[in-house]
């Protein structure tokens, strides 16, 4: 099995119900995920990571990341961090939102955005799922993990 760090950001369930997903998944596809909540600092380090990372984060208030993500969304903030602070890191990034609010997927793109500042890379592009392509939690389940489709072998050569 090889091992993947995912992480989700959610206020609401979602995030985490796809990440779940994502990690049952991932299983028959021989790859096995290290899932945590984005606040479970102590349980993950991004600056010693080797493998992939995945992240899935929603979106809150009025394009906010949501409450659990505040303390890391400050962290990647911190000026100080050198521009190659995440040049090691390989990472796809689901964002999840609703379409008809102003900005949309903010959450995740926030991050995202701040991730390729500091280096990072992805190895597939950033996905943003909508509510509003489908109200039924099922629907938008399915469309974050269409997202990935399991595209894992890229980031481990
Ligand atoms: C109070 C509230 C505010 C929201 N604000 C936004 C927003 O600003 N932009 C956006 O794209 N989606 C927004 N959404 C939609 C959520 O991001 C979307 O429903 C997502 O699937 C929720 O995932 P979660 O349950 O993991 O938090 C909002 C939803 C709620 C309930």
């Amino acid at each position: 099995m090889r091992r993947f760090l995912l992480l989700y950001a959610t206020q609401r369930g979602q995030a985490k119900a796809i990440a779940e997903e994502i990690s049952e998944q991932a299983v028959s596809h021989g790859f096995s995920a290290d899932l945590h909540c984005i606040s479970e600092s102590e349980k993950y380090d991004l600056k010693t990571e080797t493998g992939p990372l995945v992240m899935v984060v929603s979106t809150t208030g009025t394009g906010d990341p949501p409450d659990t993500a505040r303390k890391f969304v400050k962290e990647i903030h911190n000026k100080t961090l050198p521009t190659d602070y995440f040049a090691h890191l390989q990472y796809g990034l689901l964002g999840l939102g609703d379409s008809e609010y102003t900005y949309f997927c903010n959450g995740g793109k926030v991050i995202d955005k701040r991730l390729q500042e500091l280096g990072a890379q992805r190895f597939y592009d950033t996905g943003h799922a909508d509510d509003c392509v489908g109200r039924k939690t099922k629907h938008l389940c399915l469309q974050g993990i269409q997202v990935f489709k399991f595209q894992f072998q890229k980031p481990f050569g």
